[in-house]
């Protein structure tokens, strides 16, 4: 080793180490230097830990029978993997399909909340709205089942830098591309930090080669000024243009120049900008071709619809020692099924009210996940004018208005109708549209969202459907906050005599369907472990 790699080292052992100057290779060269074995780079940079997310396997067979109650993600996981391994399973769903929250509308599904309102939808053929589910991360098991069940996938675009942020409650009366508002949010705090640090307000943590770096990072992430030029923030051609550069000598037409540094900060739109680093929210992202119901459709399919019965609802579980009784009504007929086992996976809070005799330390914990409200409202447009007029090929639209989001679909680009997610809020902005009738749900959409879009949010719409999962028969709500580290949420970890529990309620990723899966495979790990032992 050279000295100069060691004073390298040294000084740059830190970004070395994570990567930023080079591959695995110079990480590991990096290592050696710094007298570290190659295996200690697993306490720098974690090794990825393959097996929790890939194809799932239980070892042995066995015949026994399990009954499930509930044929959302976790209840046909459940179903799926205990299948595989020899189990004879039945799934027990109270609605009139398999998925669970994991629904998609499309022309001619009807569904009728708990307020007896009953939506028809009008979309047109090859039109789809994913109510619940709408994204996966790479990193998701997910991915894995849709690859191990043949479900064919796409990108979803869940970051464009040409979708709007509109505040209204900022003054805002223009939305602001994401790309110009980024281009005035970095411009503006790199010039700041750059004057505090020339002016050696940072002297105290920063040498003078840290000053230096630090500098040349803000000059280049902030498209500032230099030192001659005080650092300034003027704009450049990163907020975008009016007309694009073209042929000969059409430079183009910048967005004109960015409004004071005080306005852009009073304009709050930098408060968006955190969504794409979350690591479950960070693109690429995913979707299933034709909607996120080709999921469940294609673990019903591997599971076996013999094996389904749906309007099925569960109205007791008995363990009675040596099998597992569960009572249901079907066609307005009360009958009842025996199973060695039983895994739950409904709701935690549906289940509370589901008698049982497990023991009232049961229903208490179940009944201890408080519940978050969600909606979204699908909105079918008879053209795609937010490609053809605005530039918008997908990604998402924030906003402080009351509908929150707007998404453009990742799917159909160039074609002709397509669907426009117009709201997906939560808590109290979902709860003041689902108390709303569906008429009522698409004109408070349209009104707020024509403050972005303008007239043609309007004209050219042609039919809507909204879903508001608080209100949702069999599910009533989005999503739950367990409480982790409490005795409650441990104890539904493990059995109630021959009855598990399972859903993404029983997990670090809640509100998703990862969630959903692994809670489902650690049950099946562990009632296939208890009966290959006994
Ligand atoms: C608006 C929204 C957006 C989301 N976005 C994403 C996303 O982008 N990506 C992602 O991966 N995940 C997302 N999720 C989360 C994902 O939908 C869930 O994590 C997952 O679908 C949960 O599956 P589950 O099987 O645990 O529960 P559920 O889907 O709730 O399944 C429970 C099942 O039990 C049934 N049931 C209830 N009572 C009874 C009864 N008495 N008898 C019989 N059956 C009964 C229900 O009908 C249902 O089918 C979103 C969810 C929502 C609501
Ligand atoms: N606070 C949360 N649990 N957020 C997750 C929101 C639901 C979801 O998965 C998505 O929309 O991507």
């Amino acid at each position: 080793m050279s000295d100069q790699t060691q004073s390298t080292v040294s000084r740059r052992g830190f970004l070395r180490a994570v990567g930023v100057s080079g591959g695995a290779g110079a990480m590991l060269a990096t290592m050696g230097a710094m007298g570290l074995a190659p295996s200690a780079a697993a306490s720098v940079t974690p090794a990825f830990r393959a097996p929790e997310r890939s194809d799932f396997t239980l070892t042995g067979r066995s015949g026994a029978s399990v009954v499930v109650l509930g044929g959302g993600i976790a209840g046909l996981t459940t179903a799926y993997e205990l299948g595989k391994a020899g189990y004879h399973c039945t799934i027990l769903e109270a609605r009139h399909r398999v998925g669970g929250r994991n629904l998609t509308i499309r022309g001619g599904d009807v569904e009728t909340d708990l307020d007896g309102h009953t939506q028809r939808a009008g979309f047109s053929d090859g039109v789809y709205f994913n109510a619940g589910p709408g994204r996966i991360a790479q990193w998701m098991v997910t991915m894995d089942y849709c690859r191990e069940l043949g479900v064919p996938i796409e990108v979803f675009t869940n970051q464009n830098a040409d979708a709007w942020i509109y505040n209204e409650s900022a003054g805002m009366t223009e939305p602001i591309r994401y790309r110009t508002a980024k281009a005035d949010v970095y411009g503006y705090v790199s010039e700041l930090l750059a004057k505090a640090t020339d002016q050696g307000a940072l002297d105290a943590r920063l040498t003078t080669e840290d000053r230096d770096r630090l500098l040349s990072f803000l000059q280049s992430f902030g498209a500032i000024g230099g030192r001659t030029s005080d650092w300034a923030y003027t704009g450049t051609n990163r907020r975008g243009f009016s007309a694009y550069p073209g042929a000969g000598n059409e430079v183009g037409t910048l967005l004109g120049t960015p409004p004071a540094l005080s306005d852009v900060f009073a304009s709050n739109v930098g408060r968006y900008f955190s969504f794409e680093f979350g690591y479950d929210q960070a693109m690429l992202m995913f979707q299933p071709v034709g909607g996120m119901d080709q999921i469940p459709r294609a673990l019903a399919k591997a599971v076996g619809g013999h094996r389904i019965r749906l309007n099925a609802e569960v109205t007791g579980v008995t363990d009675r020692g040596s099998q597992v009784e569960v009572t249901y009504r079907q066609g307005g007929r009360q009958s009842q099924i025996t199973a060695d086992y039983c895994v739950a996976a409904l709701p935690p809070h549906l289940m509370a009210r589901v008698p049982h005799n497990l023991g009232a330390g049961v229903t208490a914990a179940l009944a201890d996940f408080p519940v978050t409200a969600a909606g979204k409202i699908g909105l079918e447009y008879r053209s795609r004018w937010w490609e053809t007029d605005q530039r918008i090929y997908g990604g998402i639209t924030e906003t402080d208005l009351d509908l929150s989001h707007i998404w453009y679909p990742s799917y159909g680009f160039h074609g002709k109708r397509g669907l426009v997610v117009g709201y997906y809020n939560t808590g109290a902005n979902a709860r003041a549209y689902s108390g709303l009738t569906p008429e009522q749900r698409r004109e408070r959409a349209v009104s707020q969202g024509a403050k972005i879009h303008g007239d043609k949010y309007r004209s050219e719409l042609v039919t809507s459907y909204s879903h508001a999962w608080d209100r949702t028969r069999y599910l009533e709500g989005a999503w739950t906050s367990p409480r982790y580290g409490t005795a409650g949420y441990n104890l539904l970890l493990q059995p109630a005599g021959r009855v598990y529990f399972a859903g993404d309620w029983l997990s670090h990723e809640v509100a998703w369907q990862h969630g959903a899966f692994v809670a489902a495979r650690s049950a099946v790990s562990s009632l296939h472990q208890r009966v290959m032992a006994g």
